[in-house]
């Protein structure tokens, strides 16, 4: 699968997106190492801060569906410029994804950007930090 392809999973997810109060559509898409793709879209509430966005929807359900092991992420939203996640979503990234995974950052056009989980979320809290003793 080429990387146009995973771009196309984001964009059909985005299609999906609830977004009754901010109109505003996000989608994401993991591929997994077995070549399989996750998506997830946000999804907003009348309570306005319990929203999900299309990164945790995506990880989040690609947990649910059983599966761990992350190759790439992309995730598509309308703008001049692609988006970068918020930080609640990077920090869920750190916990699923190798600090090296590549995500890919679109907007609707195409243009993209590509970064690190680590470039998004450097010195993230871990697990690691846990295992004090
Ligand atoms: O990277 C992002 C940024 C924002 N949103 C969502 C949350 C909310 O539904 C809307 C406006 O913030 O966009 C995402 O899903 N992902
Ligand atoms: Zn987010």
């Amino acid at each position: 699968m080429g990387r146009d392809e995973l771009f196309n999973h984001a964009m059909a997810a985005r299609e999906r997106a609830y977004v009754p109060y901010s109109g505003f559509r996000v989608g994401a898409a993991i591929r997994l190492k077995n070549g399989q793709v996750i998506t997830g879209c946000n999804v907003e509430n009348a309570s306005y801060g319990l929203t999900n966005c299309a990164e945790r929807t995506a990880i989040f359900s690609m947990i649910a569906q059983g599966f761990r092991d992350v190759q790439e992420i992309a995730v598509v939203a309308e703008g001049e410029h692609p988006v970068t996640p918020c930080g609640a979503c990077r920090q869920v990234l750190a916990e699923f994804c190798p600090a090296a995974t590549r995500v890919t950052l679109y907007n609707t056009a195409g243009q993209s950007l590509v970064m690190s989980v680590s470039d998004l979320l450097p010195f993230a809290f871990s697990k690691e930090a846990l295992q004090s003793e």
